[in-house]
């Protein structure tokens, strides 16, 4: 028997690295990105309907869009059945974080629950995003986006900050100045996060140093978060213009999100564990 409504998390989504390593001739980038998952998100609600409608509700609601613009309305119609849905937005838009991409992803997973049949369709049309976000658990992400391997790492401490300024994804990937740069280096062996810790340092996001030029508050959210006391990485997500900072297991860091958020009123802060 299938239910009558259907609810799924929506995590966001953490580029703990990104390599830009080529160009297709399409304008396309070929990727190499360690993705994890945090357990701040939004929440999508999916119920049978007659025809579709999309509300949105939640902090961050503003400004988002509630018609087939919003990847949530185009994910429904990808899976081919009309549906009511709600989406109680909680992560920033145009964010590096995946929002639109992790909903589409939720709605299709929540649409599979409802209907009790798989997505026919390709996730990557939806979005380059949208494959790993159908995984929302940590995985390696290649080519387009479309190659996605799910990978064994530890649960991470990491706190997010995202300045409250948009960042457009396509202008970030074309204020590039090289697309031809070298992959992720091989995994450890080991997958304690200490290891994880010291090969993360070695790699990078390349989209990074073309957002800060974009957005000089990357920059300053990355002073903030280096200067928190045993951070041992802080690093951009995505396309910007959200940055985290990872910390071992036992430091405070719910504490040390309420103070940045006192320091910086206008900044979105979040304390999370990755996965
Ligand atoms: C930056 C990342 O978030 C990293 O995970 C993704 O690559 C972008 O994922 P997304 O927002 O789901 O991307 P899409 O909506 O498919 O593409 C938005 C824009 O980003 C650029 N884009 C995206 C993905 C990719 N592999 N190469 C690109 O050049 C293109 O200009 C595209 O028009
Ligand atoms: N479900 C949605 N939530 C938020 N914005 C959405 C959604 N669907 C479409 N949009 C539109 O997409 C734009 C990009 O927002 P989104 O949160 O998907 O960011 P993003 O930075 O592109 O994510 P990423 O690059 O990490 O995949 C927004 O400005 C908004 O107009």
């Amino acid at each position: 028997m299938t239910s009558a409504a259907s609810e799924v998390f929506a995590p966001a989504k953490i580029n703990l690295t990104l390599h830009v390593t080529g160009r297709r001739a399409d304008g396309y980038h070929l990727l190499d990105s360690l993705v994890m998952f945090a357990d701040v998100g939004d929440r999508v609600t999916v119920a049978r309907a007659d025809h579709m409608s999309l509300t949105v509700t939640g902090p961050m609601a503003a400004g988002v869009p509630t018609d087939a613009r919003n990847l949530c309305w185009r994910a429904a119609e990808a899976f081919g059945q009309p549906v009511a849905i709600t989406l109680d937005k909680h992560l920033p838009a145009a964010a590096g974080i995946g929002g639109g991409s992790s909903d589409a992803a939720a709605v299709l997973r929540a649409m599979e629950q409802l209907f009790g049949r798989p997505f026919g369709g390709d996730p990557l049309s939806l979005g380059a995003d949208v494959p790993v976000c159908m995984v929302a658990h940590a995985a390696r992400m290649q080519s387009i986006g479309e190659i996605v391997t799910p990978l064994d790492l530890p649960p991470l401490r990491a706190v997010l900050v995202n300045p409250r300024v948009e960042v457009a994804t396509p202008a970030v990937f074309k204020a590039l100045a090289r697309r031809d740069n070298a992959p992720m280096m091989p995994l450890p062996d080991s997958r304690q996060a200490d290891a994880v810790f010291g090969w993360l340092a070695d790699q990078r996001n390349d989209l990074q140093p073309p957002a800060e030029g974009l957005c000089p508050e990357i920059s300053q959210v990355l002073g903030a978060l280096s200067s928190l006391d045993g951070v041992r990485l802080a690093r951009m997500s995505g396309s910007g213009a959200t940055c985290f900072a990872l910390f071992d297991s036992d430091t405070p860091t719910e504490a040390m999100a309420r103070d940045l958020q006192a320091a910086f009123p206008q900044w979105w802060v979040a304390a999370t564990i990755l996965t």
